[in-house]
């Protein structure tokens, strides 16, 4: 049997010259230009960077919900940009969690039956009552979305995505729609999240501040990586001015 070194254990992503282009002729989009990227495994790592520079490209693509143009993707030691779909999407059901904006909450399910609905289908999941305690909603379990405030439908949405204890969680703009007090609270969940059950969070987001509560700071520019920052002096979601 083969020992792996730390250093192999550590790294959740291994990506190399990955390329994603929409469409083709004149009309072509070069999403992404050629990323060469790792991603340690466990660390909260914040990715920043104009409109449209490719950071929702890049996480769709590692997340298991879209294809590469070309270049190639390793999820651990399993090449995902050779994976057929029904292998993809094993990989998305047993490993990756998803937290988006807009929360896609089933309006006719209480917090608890939307949680629920990813824990039956689950490996190894939470139980949901756990997952909601996590997030700060034990006392709300039987609210539908609509009795929820925005920030409250987030942590739904974020007990949703944890319940299955994803090795990964992906999270698209997830304060965007929120005031900057509820989108502090949000963050503090992922913080948890990424502390207490030490899976490696990706945020996508246009609010700069939250960098300082990172790992990494990735900067994307114009399909390509600018700039990646170790933080050596993290703040706490808590201390967030933005
Ligand atoms: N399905 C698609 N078809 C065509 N072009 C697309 C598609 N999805 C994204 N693009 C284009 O790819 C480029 C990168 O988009 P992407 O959404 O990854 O950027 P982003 O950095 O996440 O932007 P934002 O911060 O505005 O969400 C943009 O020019 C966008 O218009």
């Amino acid at each position: 049997m083969f020992a792996m070194s730390h250093e192999e254990r550590a790294v959740a992503y291994r990506i190399k010259g990955l390329t994603k282009v929409y469409g083709d002729g004149p009309a072509a989009v070069h999403a992404l230009r050629g990323v060469d990227l790792e991603i340690p495994a466990g660390e909260l790592i914040v990715l920043l960077g104009p409109s449209g520079s490719g950071k929702s490209t890049l996480l769709n693509i590692i997340g298991g919900l879209d294809r590469a143009t070309s270049g190639q993707v390793y999820f651990r030691d399993q090449e995902l940009t050779a994976l057929s779909d029904a292998q993809l999407t094993r990989y998305r059901r047993d490993h990756v969690g998803f937290v988006f904006q807009f929360y896609n909450l089933m309006p006719g399910l209480t917090a608890h039956e939307n949680v629920e609905l990813v824990t039956e289908i689950a490996h190894d999941p939470m139980d949901p009552d756990d997952a909601l305690a996590l997030v700060g909603l034990h006392s709300r379990t039987d609210h539908f979305p609509a009795q929820l405030s925005g920030g409250e439908q987030q942590r739904v949405a974020i007990a949703r995505a944890v319940a299955k204890q994803p090795a990964v969680l992906f999270c698209d703009e997830p304060t965007g729609a929120l005031d900057s007090v509820t989108g502090r609270a949000v963050l503090k969940v992922l913080k948890d999240v990424n502390e207490r059950l030490g899976a490696t969070v990706l945020i996508v987001t246009h609010a700069a501040a939250t960098a300082a509560m990172a790992d990494r700071v990735i900067h994307f520019a114009d399909g390509a990586i600018r700039e990646v920052i170790v933080n050596k002096s993290k703040i706490t979601p808590e201390e967030i001015h933005w």
